[in-house]
């Protein structure tokens, strides 16, 4: 490349003379000329490849040489001075010129300027390479600073305590966590001490313990070996060991090798972590001993529900092994229990990430049979709040869902039979209703009663009673359908509801009527009882209904009345109820009340009827009852009687009726002309059943002091029925004391003998059913004659009831009857007509 050259040069000739002589050499010059300093300026500023020196006149038309300097950017530069102008020279150089030349006289300078020029731009080139050298030396060491600064910073705001060890053991880096973690004082750590010194110091000072024991196994014998042999013969280097400081904080040191020799070694205080760890793992095993002793167990899933983690004995509990657990989701397990829309509900929870609790399903135990669980789990989420699986706990609660299954059944089933009990039976009815309502059709609500279970239950014994009525459950739901409801209400009372009978009502009581006679069939079939073979027969009531007009209980009272209708017409047969019935049953009701306040205001009162002997003369009497009603005058037994037995009010008007008769005897004996006469007294099944009968009778007789003999007590045929040696130990209790008993209405039951001879009785009463046509019927006849011959050889008086005919009398007296009540006598009367 050729040097290129800017001459500034006002003097023309001279200016000629320099081109010349560089231009003329033996090197390629470029020479461009400028007279002016404003003309090197607009040089310089054309677009052209840069000069690389500058020779400047000393003095030009537009300044001096020194001006033109200014605007030389730096390019190196030779002033040319004239002759004489040495001085100038020195102050060229320290404004900044390269070099000077001095114009002489002949012009002999020129013949040295390009060599000069050359040695400039050589000194130029060093310069600048000097110059650039320094300045990348100065970039460096600023990095090098800042480096340092960084690091420094970073080491002393890092929470571990670091040192950098060099080949020759010697510690060249540190920082203030070192000091502080170690309690080392800084001086030790001035002029880079070896790190055998350090750890000599720790040593000597206790650091590490007796024997080293505050460092553990893997970094004992290196930490001993740092103290005591020499660099090479040390054991290999642990890249981490744990030790503790003499105040308890432990450490972790890692050592890590440099290539270029030495090593890094880290200090990190790991008390806090360990101490977490410790908790953890006791809180671990804690929840492990937890969760093997308990018979809850613990689990995981994964996000896709799959299970991951049991913790606990599910494996017991449900006889499953974890390779047949995990990895499955619950619904791919076997399980019985959970409905379609059950699982479909529990699953959506789980889409949706929810808390759920309690979800119950069962499982196989290991012994084959089902087991139940009750699970309840949460969502997991991690950090970011993304979803991972689900954990929870479950609990075998096989035992609590059979005594919830026992409390169930017994709450709703009868123990005896298994039948649905009152309680179930409600509902049933309710449903039953809602049904036939929906579909139109009739259903029948069947009550029934047996009819003589009261005598073999007394008879048999409670046991075989039972037996008895588990065979009425089964023959009963073996005349129905299965989609009817059999149930038992409580002793021998059973109800059947049928269903879907037709539209309509006539129909639908003919269907009803089907199966009651089908019901009556079965039941009166023979039962095996105690190697006896016994007999009952049932009472059904019947009555239709269809939606819900009337409530359950208003139908039950139908059924129940029409039941009792059924028994009053002779047992054994069914009945269906009617609206006559329930005006007779709201009758009752009625008259029930009013009773009662009859029995408060003291409106029952005694008539009484002479018996009479067979020369008229009076022996005694019958008391009967009577009811002064205030609006309906005098009312006859025969209208409340029935009813005072059914409501239990028999029980105090009984009492009132004895008093009264202990009363009247009393008044009797008074008198000498009536002091002899006895008073027959009528007392209903449910007065001598009463357990304190025989003391309430003992009672009145001591009340009135009436002597016991002349009060006789008429029982009825069937109320002796039940229960036989009850009654006559009653009956025996009464007689001990002198009180009498007559047998009502003999003739119109079952009569058994063999018990009449048991029962201490005194006197028969030949109905008068057989007395009125006893000149009439030969049957009644031959019966009333049965009755006096029966009397007679088995030393009971006789007497012949309703004797309303003189010819009756005669026909009973000539066959051997000597005692007669009857309107031929004297009607039922108050006591002073009885003297009459
Ligand atoms: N046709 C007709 N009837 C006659 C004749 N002689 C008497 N009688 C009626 O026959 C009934 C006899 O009483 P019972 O058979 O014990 O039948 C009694 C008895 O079973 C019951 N009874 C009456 N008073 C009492 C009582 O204090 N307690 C209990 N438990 N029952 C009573 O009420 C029933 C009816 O009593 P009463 O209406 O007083 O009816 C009485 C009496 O008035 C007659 O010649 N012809």
């Amino acid at each position: 490349m050729p040097v290129s050259v800017l001459l500034i040069e006002g003097d023309a000739q001279h200016a000629d003379a320099v081109v010349r002589a560089l231009v003329g050499g033996p090197l390629a010059w470029q020479v461009e000329v400028a007279h002016s300093i404003a003309q090197a300026q607009a040089l310089l500023e054309q677009p052209r490849p840069p000069f690389d020196a500058v020779l400047v006149a000393h003095a030009l038309s537009d300044g001096s040489a020194f001006d033109a300097l200014e605007g030389l950017s730096g390019l190196p530069a030779i002033i040319v001075l004239p002759p004489g102008q040495e001085g100038a020279a020195a102050h060229a150089m320290r404004r900044g010129f390269g070099d000077f030349v001095l114009r002489d006289a002949e012009q002999e300078y020129l013949r040295h300027l390009p060599a000069q020029i050359e040695d400039l731009l050589v000194r130029t080139a060093a310069e600048r390479a000097r110059r650039e050298v320094e300045a990348e030396l100065d970039r460096t060491s600023a990095l090098l600073a800042e480096k340092t600064r960084e690091l420094e910073v970073t080491l002393a705001s890092v929470s571990q305590a670091i040192i950098k060890v060099d080949g020759q053991g010697r510690i060249r880096v540190y920082n203030q966590r070192f000091l502080e973690l170690l309690d080392l004082p800084e001086a030790l750590l001035r002029d880079h001490p070896p790190l055998e010194a350090v750890v000599k110091f720790q040593a000597a000072r206790g650091d590490f313990g007796p024997q080293m024991a505050l460092v553990d196994a893997v970094g004992r014998s290196y930490v001993a070996s740092e103290c005591a042999a020499p660099a090479g013969e040390r054991p290999a280097m642990p890249e981490m060991y744990l030790r503790r400081t003499p105040s308890g904080r432990y450490l972790e040191v890692r050592t890590r090798p440099i290539e270029e020799g030495g090593h890094v070694r880290t200090f990190t205080d790991v008390t806090d972590y360990l101490s977490i760890q410790e908790a953890l793992r006791q809180s671990e095993a804690r929840w492990r001993s937890l969760t093997q002793l308990s018979s809850d167990w613990y689990w995981e899933q994964d996000a896709e529900f799959r299970f991951v983690r049991f913790d606990g004995s599910p494996a017991r509990e449900l006889g499953a092994s974890d390779e047949e657990l995990y990895g499955k989701r619950r619904w791919e397990l076997p399980h019985a229990g959970v409905s379609q829309a059950q699982w479909a509900a529990h699953r959506a929870q789980l889409e949706a990430h929810e808390v759920f609790q309690d979800f119950e399903m069962q499982r196989m135990g290991p012994d084959g049979t089902p087991q139940w669980a009750s699970i309840s789990g949460e969502p997991i989420f991690d950090d970011q709040g993304r979803f991972t699986g689900y954990r929870g706990v479950a609990r075998n609660i096989t035992e609590r869902k059979r005594a919830e299954a026992e409390i169930a059944r017994l709450a709703f089933y009868d123990e005896l039979t298994g039948l649905p009990n009152r309680r179930l039976l409600q509902d049933r009815l309710q449903q039953a209703m809602r049904q036939s309502a929906r579909d139109r059709k009739h259903c029948a609500l069947l009550f029934l009663d047996l009819d003589n279970f009261k005598a073999i239950n007394d008879s048999m014994g409670h046991d075989w009673g039972d037996h008895m009525l588990s065979q009425v459950a089964m023959r009963l739901s073996g005349c129905v359908r299965a989609s009817d409801t059999v149930a038992r209400l409580g002793g021998d009372e059973f109800v059947v509801v049928l269903q879907g009978l037709d539209g309509a009502p006539e129909r639908a009581a003919a269907m009803a009527e089907v199966v009651a006679h089908k019901i009556i069939t079965a039941l009166g079939q023979p039962y095996q009882l105690g190697g006896r073979t016994l007999y009952s027969t049932p009472s059904i009531g019947i009555a239709l209904f269809q939606g819900q007009e009337i409530p359950v209980s208003e139908l039950l009272q139908h059924a129940d009345l029409a039941m009792y209708q059924a028994k009053s017409r002779g047992r054994n047969t069914l009945c269906f109820f009617d609206a006559s019935m329930q005006a007779a049953a709201n009758a009752r009701s009625a008259l029930e009340t009013d009773m009662r306040a009859g029995l408060q205001r003291d409106e029952f009162l005694l008539h009484y009827q002479r018996v009479v002997d067979a020369q008229g003369a009076v022996l005694g009497a019958e008391a009967l009852v009577r009811w002064q009603h205030p609006q309906r005058g005098m009312v006859p037994p025969g209208e409340f009687i029935g009813v005072a037995e059914q409501t239990g009010l028999i029980l105090p008007l009984g009492q009132l009726v004895l008093r009264l008769a202990c009363q009247q005897l009393a008044c009797w004996a008074q008198d000498k002309a009536c002091a002899h006469w006895t008073l027959a007294v009528n007392v209903s099944a449910q007065e001598f059943r009463h357990p304190g009968f025989v003391q309430q009778v003992l009672d009145a007789l001591a009340h009135a002091q009436v002597d016991p003999r002349q009060l006789k007590l008429e029982l009825t045929e069937s109320l002796l029925l039940h229960d036989v040696e009850e009654c006559i130990a009653k009956m025996q209790a009464l007689r001990a004391k002198g009180v009498r008993f007559a047998l009502d209405d003999f003739g119109t039951g079952y009569s058994s003998l063999s018990y009449l001879k048991r029962l201490p009785l005194d006197q028969l009463k030949i109905d008068q059913g057989f007395v009125r046509d006893v000149l009439t019927d030969p049957n009644d006849a031959a019966i009333a004659c049965t009755v006096i011959g029966l009397g007679r050889s088995l030393g009971l008086d006789v007497v012949a009831e309703g004797v309303e005919t003189a010819a009756q009398r005669t026909f009973l007296l000539r066959n051997g009857c000597q005692r007669f009540q009857g309107y031929l006598f004297g009607r039922p009367a108050p006591a002073a007509a009885l003297r009459d």
